[in-house]
């Protein structure tokens, strides 16, 4: 294969090569490679023997999703890895015609999983929400700092880039009277996903020194979050409707071997943390992640989206090595393609936070866009843009890409006194 041009900038150079699935118009969605602005077919380079003599099921990147692929093991990715690399590089045999522009594929969520965590190890976001949640009481919870706190979300709502999302109905409070309707207090949650490549059976925990056999990359996920409802319900037993109606998932796998060069040690631990969730790999992640939003009067009018927020992960308090020991710790299984999201990215200063909630101060601070008005909450319209990159320095660094949704009206049927029918 003639070389692949990768333009200056790009947030897939060949150190990068992400995974993904989607399709070019044709509805047969299989696994793909990013290089630059453009994909590669996998199972195209499959059938053309690049990897050849190495251990992948038949049709493997034939799958909808990479849970079969993510199955085979630290050992074959890598290998195949660099395969692509040689593909890539002209030193293979491979096929023009398995090269596409990224621009021409829809892409769906690159995994499917078994099951969905979401966690909750910003300690910044930790402090925020619990005075906004909880005023008389501590701001962290009292057992934070001993394990990372989470709770189980919902796979089936798991949707790809772009995908609408409606606004959700349930109760919240109004005046102080419980009233089912549409939420008002509709929000976003800044998160990096981390994907579990290779599982474990039901009663054997996975030991903290061999998280990196088990974990195959990362991608950006926004955890959307109905602030009225999940106020309503959430005591005691935690998030549920407030934030099962969707959970947006970036198209890109990007790999910790790719990682590998952005690896940095996580803050200190106080008090330090028992032996199952101690280890000495650096599992920080240099990363650079930003939220962006436009109105659909801005869209209209030809503005460009305004950045709302712009953070970094390197201090998210527990790493994706101490959540897969702490998931499992217990015994609980994990499946190839399951998928466990940071909580929300919160830094410590104005402009870092990682949800709305917190960026307008719970609602009391509004912000001025373009058009004219102002933002607490989402508005019916509103798109919101995630971004995220690993590195500081624009010639080495390598991009997560992007996920995006826009909010759209809500179902009616579920609140009209005679809807339904
Ligand atoms: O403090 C609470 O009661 C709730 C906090 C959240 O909304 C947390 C959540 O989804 C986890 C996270 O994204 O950090
Ligand atoms: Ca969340
Ligand atoms: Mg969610």
């Amino acid at each position: 294969m003639e070389a692949v041009p990768v333009p200056d900038g790009s947030p897939f150079p060949v150190t990068n090569l992400p995974f993904g699935v989607g399709h070019p118009g044709d509805n047969r969605r299989r696994a793909w490679v990013a290089i630059g602005d453009h994909a590669i077919d996998l199972d195209g380079m499959h059938h053309a023997g690049v990897f050849d003599g190495l251990d992948l099921e038949p049709g493997v990147f034939a799958d909808p999703n990479l849970n079969r692929y993510l199955a085979a093991g630290p050992d074959t990715w890598r290998a195949v890895r660099a395969r692509v690399r040689e593909a890539i590089d002209g030193r293979l045999p491979t096929d023009r015609e398995h090269v596409v522009a990224r621009s021409e594929l829809t892409m769906g969520v690159p995994v499917a999983p078994t099951d969905y965590v979401d966690f909750y190890s910003s300690i910044h976001h930790a402090t925020n929400l619990g005075r906004m949640f909880r005023p008389d009481g501590d701001a962290l919870m009292p057992h934070w700092r001993r394990v990372p706190i989470g709770y189980h979300g919902r796979t089936g709502t798991l949707v790809a880039d772009g995908t609408p999302i409606r606004r959700p109905v349930g109760y919240r409070l109004i005046d102080g009277e419980p009233v089912v309707g549409p939420s008002t207090r509709l929000d976003i949650e800044l998160e990096v996903g981390t994907v579990v490549g290779v599982g474990n059976e039901i009663g054997a925990p996975i030991p903290i020194g061999a998280a990196a056999d088990h974990l195959y990359g990362i991608c950006l996920v926004n955890d959307w979050s109905a602030r009225d409802i999940q106020a309503y319900e959430y005591q005691p037993l935690g998030p549920f409707l407030g934030k099962s109606f969707a959970t947006s998932v970036s198209p890109w796998l990007v790999s910790f071997e790719a990682l590998e060069p952005f690896r940095v040690v996580p803050p200190e631990q106080e008090p330090p943390p028992a032996e199952y969730l101690s280890t000495d790999a650096p599992w920080g992640l240099d990363l650079h992640l930003e939220v962006w939003l436009d109105s659909a009067a801005m869209r209209a009018a030809g503005q460009s989206p305004v950045r709302f927020s712009s953070t970094g992960f390197a201090d998210m308090y527990w790493t994706p090595a101490q959540q897969l020991a702490h998931l499992t710790v217990n015994g609980a299984s994990t499946e190839p393609g399951d998928l466990f999201a940071s909580g929300t990215v919160s830094g410590p200063t104005p402009g870092t936070e990682g949800s709305f909630i917190e960026l307008s101060a719970n609602g009391d601070r509004p912000i001025a866009l373009p058009d004219g008005t102002e933002r607490t909450f989402l508005l019916d319209g509103d798109r919101v843009e995630l971004r995220g990159w690993a590195g500081a320095d624009p010639a080495t660094r390598i991009g997560l890409g992007t996920v995006a949704g826009t909010i759209i009206e809500p179902h009616p049927a579920p609140h009209q006194p005679h809807g339904g029918q």
